[in-house]
């Protein structure tokens, strides 16, 4: 990649949600041209895009048509579910993708990557197993034990994933998995359950011409397999922040390419194991937006651009939490934005997304703090005097 490349460049975001609209923005703001591509019109990133193409991403046809018409230098996909065999025509077509199509065929699906890193890298994992059908779960889950965590290979933010805590749950673990696994797939992953102290995102940036570097390690707490409050700086021994970063440097290498990672890892006592990753920004890692002088997002695009990075710095202990939605509607306000922001270091992100349902992240309310407790203590309030109206 060249050094002396020239602006603006055209860049065309496969997803729209949240995170990539702070990504077009930091896009624009070097002046860069974006193509926003969505399921569906009025996507977040859609807003502040250029232009924007509403597609299915799974169909080659789609892809095809709208790369053809806008013919973009880079190709910079924002979700997993992505038709990812035509991005490797793509790039042999002569078009970036971002970080590279091999690997985002390596992560669209939980196996993949999973093989990846056990197998061929040797990383710890927790332990795992698939099933194709109903009687294969039945039997993996036996070898696995219980409890344990069932996902579709193909889905992100938690959606079909449960916690199986006995052999009498199994069934209803199956069925909700495939009802909510995205794209064609009707595989599951079956992993022990990790009683981890904390679990972190390690992002990770992987650059074209200059060695990787590290964010400082993010915390984050989930519940029904989605992220509810993130922090920064997670606190973490620097043994166990260097052998994530090992590991985080491992499995990039292997991907190649360039451009930010979120890195997951859940951390026990005595052991730093490796969850999963995102070839792309991280929602965990929104508390960047208060956190760093350079957010995930301008990472990012400084990464595939092949701006230099001189410096990040992070700017002390923050925190950010989620707003979800509790009901279904396409006629959406939100009230309580005035209260919420009537505090100190305290800022709210809605996403301008054109319909709720309940859990949908909605908004996000990041806070600094005089340590990590107050800034998640001071996100947490702000996120929770925002109702959906
Ligand atoms: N094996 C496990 N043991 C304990 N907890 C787990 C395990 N697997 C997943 N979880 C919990 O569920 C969360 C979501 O799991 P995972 O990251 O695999 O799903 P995801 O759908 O890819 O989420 P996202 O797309 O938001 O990263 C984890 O962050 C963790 O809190
Ligand atoms: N964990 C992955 C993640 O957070 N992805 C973010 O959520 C959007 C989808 O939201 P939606 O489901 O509300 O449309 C994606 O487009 C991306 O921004
Ligand atoms: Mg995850």
């Amino acid at each position: 990649m060249s050094s002396c490349m020239k602006l603006p460049q055209k860049l065309m975001l496969l997803g729209s949600g949240e995170l990539g609209k702070e990504f077009v923005i930091a896009a624009q703001r070097l002046g860069n041209y974006v193509i926003a591509v969505d399921r569906y019109a009025n996507a977040p990133a859609m807003q502040v895009a250029d232009c924007f193409e509403v597609i299915s991403m799974l169909s080659a046809d789609d892809l095809e048509a709208i790369v053809s018409k806008h013919q973009p230098d880079f190709i910079i996909p924002e979700i997993e579910a992505i038709r990812t065999e035509k991005l490797q025509e793509f790039e042999s077509r002569g078009i970036t993708v971002i970080p590279t199509a091999a690997a985002t065929n390596y992560t669209m699906n939980r196996d993949r990557i999973r093989e990846l890193a056990h197998k061929q890298l040797g990383i710890r994992t927790a332990k795992y197993g698939y099933a194709e059908t109903l009687e294969e779960l039945i039997a993996v889950s036996d070898e696995i034990k219980f409890p344990n965590v069932v996902k579709p290979v193909m889905s992100s933010s938690g959606k079909g994933q449960s916690v199986v805590q006995n052999s009498s749950e199994v069934e209803k673990a199956w069925d909700y998995a495939i009802a909510n696994s995205r794209g064609d797939s009707q595989k599951v992953i079956v992993e022990e359950f990790i009683n981890f102290e904390i679990e972190i995102t390690l992002l990770t940036i992987k650059q074209w011409d200059a060695p990787t570097i590290f964010c400082s390690p993010i915390g984050h707490r989930q519940e029904r397999g989605d992220y509810q409050e993130s922090w920064q700086p997670a606190i973490i021994s620097e043994k166990m922040i260097s052998d994530a970063e090992e590991i985080a440097k491992q499995v990039t290498d292997a991907l190649g390419g360039a451009g930010i990672f979120g890195v997951e890892f859940f951390i026990t006592k005595d052991e730093v194991i490796f969850s999963e990753l995102s070839p792309r920004p991280h929602d965990t890692g929104m508390v960047t937006l208060i956190s760093q002088n350079l957010n995930e997002f301008e990472l990012h695009l400084r990464a595939i651009l092949n701006l230099p990075i001189p410096n990040i710095e992070q700017l002390g202990a923050s925190a950010s939490a989620v707003i979800l939605a509790s009901l279904s509607s396409d006629n959406i306000a939100f009230t309580g934005v005035a209260d919420a922001l009537s505090e100190k270091d305290v800022d709210i992100k809605l996403f301008g997304k054109p319909n709720a349902h309940p859990y949908r992240r909605m908004g996000v309310a990041l806070a600094k703090g005089v340590d990590v407790q107050e800034a998640r203590e001071k996100a947490t309030r702000a996120a929770s005097k925002i109702k959906i109206v």
